[in-house]
Order: C-alpha cells, then structure tokens, then sequence
C-alpha cells in the first residue's frame, strides 16, 4: 500500500547536511498497525513525514497503492493527505475558539456530518463534552477530540506521531487502544520511544540513527 524503496531525507544544519532518514526500504500493509520505535532524534517523525508525503525523499522514492508520491505536485499530495490520511500528533493542537465537535468537523471536507462527529466522540467518550471549549477539557481529552478529528474521514492510514507523549501511561495506553479499535479497516502507522505503546502492533520496526533494523514483532 505505501512502500519506501532507498528514501533518505537529508536536512541542512546552516549549510551542513544532516540525513534524518537513509536507505529506508519499508512496506505498509493495507490494515495493519505498524509501530516504528527509535530513540530521540533518530528520525521517526522524519519517517512519518516521508511515508505520509508531508515530505518528499531527497533520494529514493515513496509510493502510495503504486503512485510515486515524489513526482506528484504538492497541492495533489495534499488532496489525497486530506482523502486517505489521517493524522495524530504529539501535541494535541486545537482551535482554541472552537469546541470539541467543531474541531473534529474543521478539518475534514465537507461530505463529513456532524452526526458522525458526534458518534465518534461518543465513541470516545465525550459525547457529553463536546460542547466545550479545548482549555475546559484534560489533556487526554484534548487527544482524544484529536484521534476523533482524525478518523472523521474513515482515512485508510492514520499517521500518529508520538501521540501519547503528552500523556500520563494509563491516558496514553487508552488513545492508543481507542486509535487502534476505531480505525476500522485502515491502517495505523504509529512513532513512539515507547514500546508499551505497541503491545496491540501488528508489526513493529526499530529506527537507529535514521536506519530501519529489522523487524523485532
Ligand atoms: N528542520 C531540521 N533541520 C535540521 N535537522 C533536523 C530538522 N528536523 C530534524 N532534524 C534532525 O533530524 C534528526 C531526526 O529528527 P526527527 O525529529 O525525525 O527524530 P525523532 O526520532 O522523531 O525525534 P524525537 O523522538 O525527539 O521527536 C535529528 O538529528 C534532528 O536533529
């Protein structure tokens, strides 16, 4: 479904070349949950950038169901980013003017009801708080408002970024299981440092100093 064949990303350090990601070759499978686990700073968001098209290769290519992403025009990758993929990062970024339902209906185009807002939000447990603002939720509220925003679409991979890194163990280990059940038949492509947080994976794959070693489950 999406395959990494040879995709490196390099940044520039101030005129210097650093390599987030090299050699990567990395299939995703159509509904599986893939873990990608790796310290800090040894390029598992750059990973996710990459496989996601939030990034094009600076070598090597990335294709999505048989499309190379890398030779697609940025506003076409993005139509299918909004299509195909959700997304969770570590952050529970909210419009802090809207409320929970509305945030979960903003990002998504315009065939999505606000029924099946609602329906998710129940699912998560906040049927009766999705009236309120973000600052009048808990942070593992806010995440989960997050994980609803990004299955409103019923994407066929939802991307997640260290999504439970602002959370305490037990809120962490409830988003992740909540990501996993609701994401239906897509995919789940999920980073973490912490590998408590993969226990349900389908798969999971170690990423060092920018390399994929071979698959540990
Ligand atoms: N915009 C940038 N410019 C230069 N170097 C960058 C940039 N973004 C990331 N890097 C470097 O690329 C490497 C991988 O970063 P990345 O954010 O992908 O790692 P990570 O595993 O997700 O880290 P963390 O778990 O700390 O979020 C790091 O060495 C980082 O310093």
């Amino acid at each position: 479904m999406i395959e990494a064949r040879g995709a490196a990303l390099e940044y520039s350090d101030h005129g210097r070349p650093v390599f987030a990601c090299q050699d990567v070759d990395l299939r995703v499978e159509s509904g599986e949950f893939l873990g990608i686990l790796g310290p800090s700073g040894s390029g598992k968001s750059s990973l996710l950038y990459l496989l996601s098209g939030l990034k094009i290769p600076t070598t090597g290519e990335v294709s999505y169901n048989g499309e190379n992403l890398t030779g697609m025009h940025e506003e076409e990758r993005s139509r299918l980013r909004l299509r195909d993929f959700g997304f969770v990062f570590q952050q529970p970024y909210l419009l802090g003017y809207l409320t929970a339902l509305e945030n979960v209906l903003v990002a998504t185009p315009a065939v999505t009801r606000p029924d099946d807002a609602l329906a998710l939000l129940e699912d998560l447990n906040l049927g009766p708080k999705s009236h309120r603002l973000p600052h009048e939720l808990s942070g593992g509220e806010r995440q989960r408002v997050c994980v609803a925003r990004s299955l409103l679409g019923r994407p066929k991979v939802v991307f997640a970024d260290e999504p439970t890194a602002s959370l305490d163990h037990k809120n962490g280990v409830a988003v992740v299981q909540l990501l996993n059940r609701l994401r239906g038949s897509g995919s789940l492509v999920m980073v973490t440092h912490d590998p408590s947080m993969l226990e349900e994976a389908d798969r999971v794959v170690r990423i060092v100093e920018g390399r994929i070693e071979p698959s540990i489950a």
